[in-house]
């Protein structure tokens, strides 16, 4: 795979992953077609698996968790770093596939399996770690505490990162001790089988780690069942919300990484090159189809011109084309829907009095394989009012929309005025103002002088309407475990009766 070329890849194999193999579904909720954006080709056309086969999948992942919430945290920090070290050894031939069915440049895709193995091997980390408490109580009597996992746990993912999605949601619960069964976005299903073999080949054991696929359908028969632990999810705000309303009826835990239109906020004082670089990290990487982009870039008036003036520079300059080729910088986007979608968003912010000062176009490369390829040119828009549907919606497209402001107190309301609150950021040189402005942001992750990081280190995850729960971090294995308490008696029953 690592010498594949854009237009040539085909899924062979079945890509539901089930007790330790790729199997073909036993039944089926409809069927889907997976696209090579960049071509417009179809690479896979696959069933989406029915109730039947999320039941097996169920089965296969208890017989797994049995097993696998036995071992110790050493044992299971083994298998973790193992498959960590295969991701690494084969992070050519993952990043690849992800850009064949994603779009976005190999060179992106590479940075993103590298937070992958990171991932892994931080929680192979902790695995180890994980531990209860002791507390003395009245004589001689105490009681302790065990982090015990939760069972099956099911992820559900957008199609955007699918393989970073797939291992950040696994390897905490995998190292929590739970099993897992992952449904991918139809969009993208390949990738997520990659990962399922390496868990295999690193020692998992068969069933540890499951892939069914499917859309609604299919997420709902996970989201049903009733020995499904948990619901890790991944995906847009509405959809969110039917989740959320599956898990009542269970009563099961669920995370939530919804959505955004997060604010960026340029001051006066910045370093001007920084923040111009931080403003398109914050749009326009993986063809702008990320979720905390920091879309609503708020410019301190006196350098509004300058700023503006050097974003659509560096914008006109990023390279488009074919996403296989090292120096490509932008690929297509997800599927024809979805840029007509985009393309409409520039459409009404024109019509809503904003100016476009380049891109928000179709765009065809010249190589002729490319001409069906879900393609268009980053956008950049100003004269936008906070009001205006470009500012007010996410458009999950390169669209990046400039205000302007006067006074910290001024940007703070106008930046927090919005239901989502996923991600925001700061460019100042002043460093008392960046941690009381990063204070007073309503969103899970706030950037300072720098945008669209992600250390593995570090939680991520929603504030408002973008969701709750984290993902990486120390702090997710809170979301992947469970808290026992045994209280022993050292001393007779004082009984009350
Ligand atoms: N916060 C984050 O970490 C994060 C990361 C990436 C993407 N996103 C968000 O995801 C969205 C884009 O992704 P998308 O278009 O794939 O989102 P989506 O909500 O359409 O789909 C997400 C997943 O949910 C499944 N699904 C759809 N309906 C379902 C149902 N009724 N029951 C169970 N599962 C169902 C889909 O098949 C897919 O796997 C954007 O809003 C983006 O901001 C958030």
């Amino acid at each position: 795979v690592a010498a594949m070329s854009t237009g040539t890849f085909v899924v062979s194999q079945p890509l539901n992953y089930r007790g330790g193999a790729r199997v073909e579904p036993v039944d089926a909720s409809g069927t889907e077609k997976a696209f090579e954006p960049a071509t417009g080709r179809v690479i896979a056309t696959f069933a989406c698996s029915g109730e039947k086969e999320v039941n097996l999948a169920v089965e296969n992942a208890k017989a797994a968790f049995k097993l696998w919430s036995k071992k110790s945290g050493l044992e299971r920090c083994q298998v973790l770093l193992e498959a960590a070290r295969i991701i690494k050894e084969r992070k050519d031939e993952i990043a690849t596939v992800e850009t064949i069915n994603n779009g976005k440049s190999i060179f992106e895709a590479r940075l993103d399996v590298d937070t992958c193995w990171q991932c892994l091997e931080y929680y192979a980390g902790l695995a180890a770690s994980m531990a209860g408490e002791h507390i003395q109580l009245p004589g001689g009597s105490f009681g302790y505490t065990r982090r015990e996992p939760l069972g099956v746990c099911v992820g559900i993912g957008a199609w955007n990162y699918p393989f970073q999605i797939a291992c950040w949601k696994s390897a905490p619960a995998l190292a929590c001790g739970n099993a897992m069964i992952f449904k991918p976005s139809p969009f993208t299903p390949v990738s997520a089988l990659l990962l399922a073999e390496i868990y295999t080949k690193a020692g998992a054991p068969p069933g540890l780690f499951n892939v069914v696929q499917g859309g609604a359908a299919t997420g709902q028969f996970l989201c049903h069942h009733r020995e499904v632990a948990k619901i890790s999810f991944t995906g847009s705000v509405p959809t969110g919300v039917k989740i959320m309303e599956m898990s009542a009826k269970g009563v099961k835990p669920i995370t939530l990484e919804l959505g955004g239109k997060s604010p960026l906020i340029i001051f006066s004082d910045c370093n001007m090159e920084n923040a111009v670089k931080g403003a398109l990290m914050a749009n326009f990487l993986t063809q702008g189809q990320v979720c905390c982009n920091g879309t609503r870039v708020f410019v301190q008036k006196e350098i509004a011109d300058k700023f503006i003036n050097e974003v659509v520079k560096q914008t006109q300059k990023i390279k488009l084309g074919d996403p296989l080729l090292e120096d490509t910088r932008m690929g297509p986007l997800i599927n024809a829907p979805h840029l007509e979608r985009v393309l409409g968003f520039v459409k009404l912010a024109k019509e809503q009095g904003a100016t476009v000062l380049c891109g928000g176009e179709v765009y065809v490369p010249e190589d002729p394989k490319l001409k069906h390829g879900y393609y268009m040119t980053p956008c950049v828009l100003t004269n936008c009012r906070d009001d205006m549907t470009c500012v007010k919606e996410e458009i999950f497209g390169p669209v990046m929309s400039i205000l302007t402001f006067g006074t910290e107190a001024e940007v703070l309301e106008r930046a927090n005025d919005t239901t989502f609150g996923l991600a925001a950021g700061v460019f100042t040189r002043d460093i008392q103002r960046a941690h009381r402005v990063a204070a007073e942001l309503q969103a899970g992750t706030c950037y300072i002088n720098n945008y669209n990081v992600s250390p593995v280190e570090l939680p991520f995850g929603g504030y408002k309407k973008s969701g709750f729960g984290r993902e990486n971090g120390r702090v997710t294995i809170e979301y992947y475990s469970q808290l026992k308490t045994v209280c022993v008696e050292m001393g007779d029953v004082e009984s009350a009766f």
